[in-house]
This record gives structure tokens, sequence and C-alpha cells, in this order.
């Protein structure tokens, strides 16, 4: 048997996607639709104030595409919290105008392929805690898929020996190092708490760049040979004072 690499994890992650019901929210009256907007609003408020405290994070965008119209992602240190946090979300008002489109539930993941010998617990390293309790960036862009690494009898990830799955991430990490202060990743890891193993969550304020992050990934062989990928959900942020504009 291969030898499973170990993982440090984090918070816990939950993102939620919707379609709006237009056509029923086109009905409503102009102060019930105030009325949402406010709900959600103060919601979002709520979160921002959480992710001050650096007690969790968040972050709201509107999706491009037919495939959903809003992703809302939230960070907790429990999956118990994440629970009562979709809870309220759905029994928020403008829920009842929201159509669920998909959601991924999973932790924030760090895997030990690179990781240096030390005796130090990890735990208390600041480097592994700025990743493992992220404060999630505010960029122009977002871009959210699952992914799998692939099991077949040929090209089987999980039957690479340790070592050969080391250099791969290595030379994973050295094509994503190229892409410090343009695109910012967050994995998180879903082996037995959702359809795929992994969450790739990306921010950056130039779309293009998840474009080119993900073609030059393509021919690193980590990805080119053990990848397999879900649905793409890219959208642009949607900060809590532009609801307005958007709902209306
Ligand atoms: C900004 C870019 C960027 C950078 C710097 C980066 C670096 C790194 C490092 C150093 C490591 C290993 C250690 C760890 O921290 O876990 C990883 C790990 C991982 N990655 Fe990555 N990745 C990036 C970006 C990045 C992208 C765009 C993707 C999607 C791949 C694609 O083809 O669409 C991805 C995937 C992953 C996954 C699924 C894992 C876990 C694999 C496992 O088997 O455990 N990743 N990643």
């Amino acid at each position: 048997m291969s030898e499973a690499v170990s993982t440090l994890d984090g918070w816990w992650s939950l993102h939620l996607l919707y379609n709006v019901d237009w056509t029923s929210l086109k009905t409503l009256e102009e102060s019930k639709k105030d009325h949402l907007i406010a709900e959600l609003q103060s919601f979002l408020e709520r979160e921002e104030e959480v992710h001050k405290n650096k007690e969790g994070s968040y972050s709201f965008y509107n999706v491009t595409g037919q495939k959903a119209d809003i992703i809302l992602w939230m960070l907790r240190p429990t999956i118990d919290e994440l629970n009562k946090l979709e809870l309220e979300f759905n029994k928020l008002g403008i829920r009842d105008y929201l159509i669920p489109a998909y959601s991924y539930v999973s932790v924030i993941e760090m895997s030990g392929y690179l990781a240096k010998e030390s005796d130090e617990d990890p735990y208390e390293n600041p480097y592994v805690q700025s990743r493992l309790y992220p404060e999630v960036p505010k960029s122009k862009y977002i871009c959210f898929y699952p992914m799998d690494k692939k099991r077949d009898l040929d090209d089987n990830w999980y039957m690479l020996p340790m070592e050969e799955r080391r250099r791969l991430m290595y030379d994973h990490g050295m094509i994503g190092r190229q892409y410090a202060g343009k695109v910012k990743q967050f994995i998180t890891g879903s082996q037995g708490l959702d359809k795929y193993e992994w969450g790739v969550t990306l921010f950056s304020d130039d779309m293009l760049e998840f474009k080119n992050i993900i073609y030059e990934m393509r021919f690193d062989e980590a990805s080119a040979r053990y990848g397999i990928f879900g649905d793409f959900y890219v959208g642009v942020h949607l900060p809590a004072d532009e609801l307005s504009d958007f709902f209306k």
C-alpha cells in the first residue's frame, strides 16, 4: 500500500451557489424588495465582523453565466458553525427568491508533501496558521471548481510512491509560485465530505490570470496526467453596498 500523505486541516468551508428567481423577484413590491436586500446586507455585515475579528472569513460574488447567479463562500472553525450559518441564510427573506444551484463542503487543507522536518507543532507556526485560517481577499474576481486525482489502472495518483507524489507536488508548486501576487489560491480537502476530492478557490484582480494559471498547469504532470475537474464557476465581486443595484 502506498503511504498516505499527512494533512493539516484548518477552517471548515462551505460554498453555496444559487440562481436568482428573477421572474418572481420582479413582481415583488419595492418596499418588500428593500427589506429583503437590507436583511441580506446585515447578514453580510455580520460576516465582515467575523472576518475582521479573524474568527472566520467569507466572500460573496456574482457568478457569470447560467450555472448560478451568486456564490457565497464561508469559512468557520467548526462544521457545526457552518451548519448553523447555512440555516440562518436559509431563513433570510431573500432565500425565497434563490434557487440552489450547487454546494460544496470541505475543509482548508495543507498537505505534508513539502513540509520541512521539525519538532515544532506545525499548528503553532505563524505561516501555517495564515494558510489554515486565511483572510479571504476581496479581489475583483473569483474562480471556484472541484477536482479529483485520477484512480485509473495506469494512472492512479493513490498508488504512486510518496517520493513520486512529492516530486509532482513540488513541480506543481513551482508553477504556482510564478503567480504570486496575481492569483491567490485556497485548497480545501473534501475526501469523504463531498463528491470530489478537493475544492480549488482562486482570487485575482484579472480574470485572464485564471485561464493562464489553469492552462499552464494542464501541461504539468500533476494535472495533465492525474487531474479530473468538475464545473468551473467564475464571478465578479459583489459588495454588500451594491446589492440594491444587483437585485433591482
Ligand atoms: C497560486 C498558485 C498555486 C500555488 C502557489 C500552489 C502551490 C501548491 C503547493 C505547494 C501544494 C502542496 C502543499 C500544500 O500546500 O498542500 C499544493 C497542493 C495542491 N494544489 Fe496547488 N498551488 C496553486 C494553484 C493551484 C491550482 C490552480 C490548482 C488546481 C489544479 C489545476 O490543474 O487546475 C491547485 C490544486 C492543488 C491541489 C488539489 C493540491 C492538493 C494535492 C494533494 O494531493 O494533496 N493548486 N499547491
